[in-house]
């Protein structure tokens, strides 16, 4: 088997070459995202899912043919985490010959619970995997063909999983276009606990502060907030069962986090006096910031490349059809390439604010280049 940690590289590639058949089981965000990445190299998707209208929305929107009982190589379980593991187990049993997957968002309980399902003999055609891309938003209709484009996909080996079994499923994620990572499920979990499960409950904290806040107040709002909260738009249902099933690695980081908000308040609390005293509070509260630069500062960049500080133009677009066409156009024919983008819809105006990221060194091109073409630019 091929539990060893790190990044597949092209040369291990290769070995999905005989698969022509994958069978996507939940066509959900995720299941249709890889029908459609699938389809798009020539793979034939077979679509399952016990929602007949979730399973015809996925076809509609191309992530492939209704399932029609023919024998895949492959089947990727895209089903809720609470009940990947009998999915997987079922699966298994129906095609003997096949290769079975899931993407769900924690690792070793899944595995563990399809072992006491099959039994570990039949755990050799079963990868447990879990690409570290997504939305907010569930369903097929949130689906995207390149959602896992740059994006780190984790594959994580039983001891009993068939090296063959591993690397066909390294390969699929590969083809996505993911950076594919493996290593052991406890490994992951506790990984994922810190990198997206603490967010998810931060987000849905801090979000949830807004809910009794004046409209004057909300309407204050800009990109900070917007950056914090916006996963805490994200599925309930799904989140319930994500922490759940990932409580023994989440309940210490956030009991550590826990600690340190109580003595941020401490900290605040006595300067909010008339006239604090020199107590090391401010001290203490500089730390808390200059922490998160350095936690921050270790985010990885684009395909887990090293964290890259990317420079930002801002420019006003005008809210009608073509805009950011235009803007796209005007910046690819400066043969300038984009790093990433975001987009706040300005309140009470007919502008949005578009934020274009590119590589420091082509910064004051792009200012020239798109000043030059008539927009107005802002650092
Ligand atoms: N949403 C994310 O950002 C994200 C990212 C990575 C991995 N995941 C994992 O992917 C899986 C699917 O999440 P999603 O966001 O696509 O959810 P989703 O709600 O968009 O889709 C889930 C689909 O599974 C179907 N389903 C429900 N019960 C089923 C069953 N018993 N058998 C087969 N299908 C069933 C539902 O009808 C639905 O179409 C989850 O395990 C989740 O942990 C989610
Ligand atoms: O971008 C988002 O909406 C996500 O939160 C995606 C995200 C994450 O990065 O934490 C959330 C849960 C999944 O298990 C994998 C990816």
């Amino acid at each position: 088997m091929s539990a060893d940690r790190g990044e597949d590289t092209s040369e291990e590639r290769g070995a999905s070459k005989g698969v022509t058949t994958v069978r996507v089981v939940g066509t959900g965000l995720i299941g249709s995202s890889i029908g459609l990445a699938l389809s798009g190299k020539g793979i034939r998707v077979l679509l399952s899912d016990p929602s007949p209208t979730a399973q015809a929305l996925a076809r509609d929107l191309g992530a492939g043919a209704i399932d029609d009982g023919e024998e895949p190589d492959v089947v990727f379980v895209a089903a809720p985490p609470d009940v990947a593991a009998p999915v997987v187990a079922d699966e298994l049993g129906r095609w003997p010959r096949a290769v079975v997957a899931d993407v769900a968002s924690v690792k070793q309980r899944i595995a563990d619970d399809v072992r006491e399902l099959v039994g570990s003999e039949h755990l050799r055609r079963y990868v447990g995997s879990h690409p570290m891309a997504g939305r907010e938003r569930s369903g097929a209709v949130a689906a995207q063909v390149d959602l896992f484009e740059g994006r780190t996909w984790v594959v994580c080996p039983q001891p009993e999983s068939e090296a063959g079994a591993v690397a066909v499923i390294q390969d699929l994620a590969a083809r996505t276009g993911a950076a594919v990572v493996t290593m052991p499920a406890d490994e992951h979990d506790a990984a994922v606990a810190v990198v997206s499960h603490l967010p998810q409950v931060a987000a849905s904290l801090v979000a949830a502060q807004l809910r009794e806040v004046p409209d004057d107040a909300i309407a204050l709002a800009g990109p900070g907030i917007r950056d914090v909260t916006r996963i805490a738009a994200s599925d309930p249902m799904l989140w319930t069962q994500i922490l759940a099933g990932n409580a023994a690695a989440v309940a210490p980081v956030l009991r550590r986090v826990a600690d340190q908000l109580v003595a941020v308040v401490e900290s605040i609390d006595a300067l909010a006096v008339a006239d604090p005293p020199a107590g090391g509070s401010r001290g203490a509260v500089a730390h808390l910031i200059a922490d998160g630069q350095l936690g921050h500062a270790r985010i990885p960049g684009k395909h887990g490349a090293a964290p890259a500080t990317y420079a930002t133009v801002i420019v006003p677009i005008p809210d009608e059809p073509g805009a950011f066409a235009r803007l796209f156009n005007d910046v690819g024919d400066a043969g300038i390439n984009l790093e990433d983008l975001r987009m706040e819809h300005g309140v009470g105006a007919p502008v949005g604010l578009v934020e274009l990221s590119v590589l420091p060194g082509v910064v004051d091109r792009l200012r020239d280049v798109l000043e030059h073409k008539g927009w107005s630019v802002h650092e």
